[in-house]
């Protein structure tokens, strides 16, 4: 735990001048030391506003440590820099400060740059500007027009309005209300400030809960009561209600007068269960994700760290808000890659909740039809107490996946539904149901080839294919945005019209499937297309409304979606993830093809999924097959022991890379030459990385691996601490836990 002294107290500095630790949101990985100033009082957790060379930031007052890594070097204090003023947020309390301490340890990051995570949002957003309405006086005005006439008629109820209401009620220009105020006709008012969010009611709307959910709820609840950490897994089939189920600890954490935060792995995911909420507690909950506006966001970071927002929903970086009494965390999805982030501070923001959980003395539950490895083993040994919801709400059956075998009957050349599933289709739209057909690819084609030369076109900066988008008229990289117009002719040998498309991606289905139903609505549900969040929203819920008869998306529809009318999935390619010598490979395909196919039959109509491959009797194709998840984990779990993978095992990535690949070589070579030696620890590589080329940068990667209860974030610090530096543009990247192997 971090001290509580105050911040000044021991000190190299004549008693006279106050110093106080200031960690600045900067990748340094100590404190800076400044002087307080008369009249100002700040102790460890304020947050204030400093100078730093010609630039104010701000930071947070720190505890002093005997860690040398943490403590700033001594200055003379003559030379230090005032604290130029106290930021209006609450300070950081003392398990905020322990959890960013963690972050930092673990992932081998500056502290600073685990602090720029939690102070992320505009200074001046955060600073709620003053509201101002108008009200009517006794005075009325000399000169009068029709235009005045109407403004005054309007406001004589006597309530206060903004001016932009006035001006619009009375149907004037805002330059009217203006001239109305200046002749004191209208005075101005403050108005209290906009509440960050409303109070939810726990007891707004309360559902009948099956048996099962009724049993996982009381469980919660009572862990939410106890005010101790306690982790869980909600381990639910798709469908079974398992929003619903914590629904219910959500609403004992508000009756205790406690926060609640909800991880959700996307932000297009989040309207629906807005609304879910809304419809439950009578409000909204606050949101945090990047679609939230600077200034909405400043409002609500300030209303968690004051207690005001009870609730918040939002995306990984919702993690790192300051929440002032934080009684529960619910991680939903659990298994989605989303919450890894892979740049900057590479961190897991499912493992860093349970992290933070712990900090907080707080229930913590993961969510998920298809749990990570890593949870479900600990679910195994007990360190996670499983609430299992084995059935579906709506009663009917998680549909099974029924194989197509592409060998034997596969679509004619060219085209990519097998003649079954196309007459599933039919039958299935005939019938009044919805149809989801599943392809992991966006765009059009995924290559682009010479007829005449076999060219095949790569993006100019990464080692990747660029993939056409025929809506768009172009070729994009998927790794860095590169587009560019399709060429009439070839690059390479300038055959004019040579240049076929190889493949398929969600436009070309979409292509295939309006010839084979040429009557269909049909919709192609991908997160690149134009209008952003906005039109995926309305289109979500176009489908939602059974607007649509086919519906063809990329892994976003496999997420957490409740499409009343869907009674039909096709899995297109199921064997795209696999066979990459990916250790995570078997894993995330099973997750997503059986999400996927968890989205059909969720009311009234039974659902049936199918799934084209070339490998039915792939072991990943048989669990899903037999519907038979168990067998899945049982075989899976058994793999990771034996090769020593995670979570039998950890690993800590190295990513080295440069412009110039011989330079990243060598640093790379260089560095695994200096990793210290342990016979605990197995430096492999360096390697060429599987995506060798990024953004112009090549790629060098190295693993470590590790015993599971060595301590590998201390190895790869010592490593590090003892390795020659990066010069130039070569960059380290450090990814401890990696969930990506590219
Ligand atoms: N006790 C309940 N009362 C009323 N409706 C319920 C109840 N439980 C679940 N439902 C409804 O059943 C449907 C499925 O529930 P929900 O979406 O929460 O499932 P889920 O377990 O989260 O599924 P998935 O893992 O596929 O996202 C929803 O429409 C939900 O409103
Ligand atoms: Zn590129």
């Amino acid at each position: 735990m971090p001290d509580t002294r105050p911040a000044d107290s021991p000190s190299l500095f004549p008693s006279h001048v106050r110093v106080v630790d200031v960690l600045l949101p900067v990748a340094v990985g100590s404190a800076y030391s400044y002087r307080v100033p008369e009249g100002i009082e700040v102790a460890v957790g304020d947050i204030v506003v400093v100078p730093l060379g010609t630039r104010h930031m701000l930071g947070c007052v720190w505890p002093r440590t005997e860690d040398p890594r943490e403590s700033p070097k001594p200055v003379d204090p003559a030379r230090l820099k005032p604290i130029q003023r106290k930021y209006d947020v609450a300070p950081l309390r003392p398990a905020m400060i322990a959890f960013i301490r963690w972050i930092a340890d673990y992932t081998v990051t500056p502290p600073g740059m685990v602090l720029r995570l939690a102070l992320r949002h505009d200074e001046s957003a955060g600073i709620a500007r003053e509201r101002t309405g108008v009200r009517l006086t006794e005075r009325r005005p000399e000169r009068r027009t029709s235009a005045r006439e109407r403004v005054i008629a309007a406001l004589l109820d006597g309530f206060v309005r903004s001016k932009s209401d006035a001006a619009r009620e009375a149907g004037v220009s805002p330059s009217v209300v203006d001239g109305l105020v200046d002749d004191g006709v209208l005075e101005t008012v403050v108005l209290p400030p906009e509440p960050a969010a409303e109070a939810p009611d726990p007891d707004h709307s309360r559902p009948e809960l099956l048996p099962a959910q009724a049993e996982a709820a009381t469980r919660l609840v009572a862990a939410v009561k106890a005010r101790a950490f306690q982790p869980f897994l909600i381990d639910g089939v798709t469908g079974s209600g398992k929003t619903e189920t914590y629904f219910e600890a959500v609403a004992e954490a508000i009756r205790q007068g406690r926060q609640t935060l909800i991880l959700m792995p996307e932000i297009a995911l989040t309207q629906a269960f807005l609304d879910r909420f809304a419809r439950r507690f009578g409000v909204r909950p606050a949101e945090w994700h990047s679609a939230v506006s600077t200034k909405r966001r400043g409002r609500v970071f300030k209303g968690v760290a004051s207690g005001e927002v009870r609730v918040v929903a939002g995306a990984r970086s919702a993690l790192f808000l300051p929440f002032a009494d934080l009684g529960l965390i619910l991680v939903d999805e659990e298994h989605d890659n989303a919450y890894k982030q892979e740049d900057g501070v590479h961190y897991h923001a499912r493992d860093m909740a349970v992290v933070r959980a712990r900090l907080e003395a707080a229930t913590v539950a993961l969510v998920s039809a298809t749990p990570s490895i890593e949870t479900e083993v600990n679910a195994r040994r007990g360190r996670y107490t499983r609430l299992a919801l084995p059935e579906r709400f709506a009663g009917t059956k998680v549909p099974r996946l029924e194989p197509i075998d592409l060998r034997r009957e596969g679509p004619p050349r060219g085209q990519w539904i097998a003649p079954r599933l196309a007459q599933e289709m039919e039958r299935t739209i005939e019938a009044g149901g919805q149809a989801l057909l599943f392809l992991n690819r966006r765009g059009y084609a995924p290559l682009t080839l010479c007829r005449a030369c076999g060219h095949r076109i790569k993006c100019p900066s990464c080692s990747s294919w660029l993939v056409e988008h025929r809506f768009r008229r172009r070729l994009e990289c998927h790794q860095c945005g590169y587009a560019t117009p399709v060429p009439t002719e070839c690059p390479n040998c300038h055959e004019p019209n040579s240049l076929i498309p190889c493949g398929p991606g969600v436009e070309r289905l979409h292509e295939e499937a309006a010839k084979l139903m040429p009557e269909a609505r049909l919709q192609v549900l991908s997160s690149d297309l134009a209008g952003g969040v906005e039109r995926l929203r309305a289109e979500l819920k176009a489908i939602e409304d059974g607007e649509v008869d086919i519906i063809i998306g990329t892994q976003l529809v496999a997420k957490g979606h409740n499409f009343p009318g869907l009674a039909l999935v096709g899995v297109i390619d199921a064997d795209v993830g696999l066979g990459h010598g990916d250790p995570r490979a078997a894993e995330r395909t099973f997750q997503l093809l059986h999400q996927v196919a968890g989205r059909a039959g969720r009311h009234e109509m039974e659902g049936r999924a199918f799934l084209q491959t070339y490998m039915p009797e792939h072991p990943v194709m048989q669990a899903l097959v037999a519907g038979d998840r168990d067998a899945f984990y049982d075989r899976e779990i058994g793999v990771r022991e034996e090769a020593h993978l995670p979570p039998f095992a950890r690993f800590a990535a190295l990513i080295v890379s440069g412009t110039d690949p011989h330079a990243a070589q060598a640093h790379a070579r260089a560095l695994a030459a200096c990793s210290p030696f342990t016979g605990e620890v197995r430096v492999l590589g360096p390697a060429e990385a599987p995506l060798a080329l990024v953004r112009g940068r090549h790629r060098y990667r190295l693993l470590a691996r590790s015993a599971r209860l060595f301590d590998l974030s201390a190895y790869v610090r010592a490593w590090m601490a003892g390795a020659p530096r990066a010069t130039g543009n070569l960059r380290v990247e450090i990814d401890i836990d990696p969930q990506s192997f590219l």
